[in-house]
């Protein structure tokens, strides 16, 4: 979206313990603009590894390993200096600010010209128009892609992504689908999806993996 030359992902020997037992294993690489699936039974640990790595672990786990973008060891850096973006099931837009205040508020604070990259964003998913509209007043497929533009503008290195259409009925999760793998994979940017659904994997044409097999 802005030129910017993406890293990959390198998950190095990463082991997670709850009360001392190792409840996730991991060690491997996700590419620029791969999405790696992450999969597994209800309690298996899928949530965990992405707090772990965007930083916000609970204190009742302990965990060991290497976090790594690009040539940046990130894994003892606080979850707002990672580089990370999220996306989840709930859009969490800022419901005091309008539309274009919530694709603003995701731009880095000095870059120039952030009215064009807005409107731009606006326009990408169909939402020309929209700019001052009150967040509250938008479709739940028209939140979604705010919330997806909010992060690409945000310029993260890498996206984790937690069920992220699971709220949306049938029909606009096919066309969500569509438009945030391709948009990660136009990006370059590497990113992690836990899901149940088929589907999901299925449109991120990426490895999957299992936890708690
Ligand atoms: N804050 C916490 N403190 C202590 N234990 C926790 C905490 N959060 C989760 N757990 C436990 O850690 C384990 C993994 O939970 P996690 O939410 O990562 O599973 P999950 O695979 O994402 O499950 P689901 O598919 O149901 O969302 C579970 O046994 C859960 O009870």
């Amino acid at each position: 979206m802005n030129g910017q030359v993406h890293p990959s992902l390198e998950l190095r020997d990463i082991v997670i313990r709850l009360d001392g037992k190792p409840l996730v294993a991991l060690d491997g690489t996700v590419a620029p603009g791969e999405t790696l699936t992450v999969m597994g039974p209800s309690g298996s640990g899928k949530s965990t590894l992405l707090a772990y790595l965007a930083g916000f672990l609970p204190p009742a786990f302990d965990a060991c390993g290497r976090i790594v973008l690009g040539d940046r060891d990130i894994t003892d850096l606080p979850a707002e200096r990672r580089g990370i973006g999220l996306l989840f099931q709930d859009p969490l837009l800022f419901p005091h600010l309008s539309v274009a205040g919530n694709l603003r508020f995701g731009l880095p604070r000095h870059m120039p010209d952030k009215t064009t990259h807005v409107r731009r964003a606006l326009a990408d998913v169909g939402l020309s128009g929209y700019g001052e509209r009150d967040p509250a007043t938008l479709s739940g497929g028209q939140k979604a892609r705010v919330a997806l533009m909010r992060l690409l503008l945000s310029a993260p290195s890498a996206v984790l992504l937690d069920e992220p259409f699971s709220m949306l009925d049938t029909e606009l999760r096919d066309e969500m689908r569509h438009l945030v793998f391709s948009h990660l994979r136009a990006a370059g940017l590497p990113s992690l999806l836990v899901t149940h659904d088929q589907k999901d994997t299925a449109a991120t044409r990426g490895r999957v993996i299992e936890l708690g097999g």
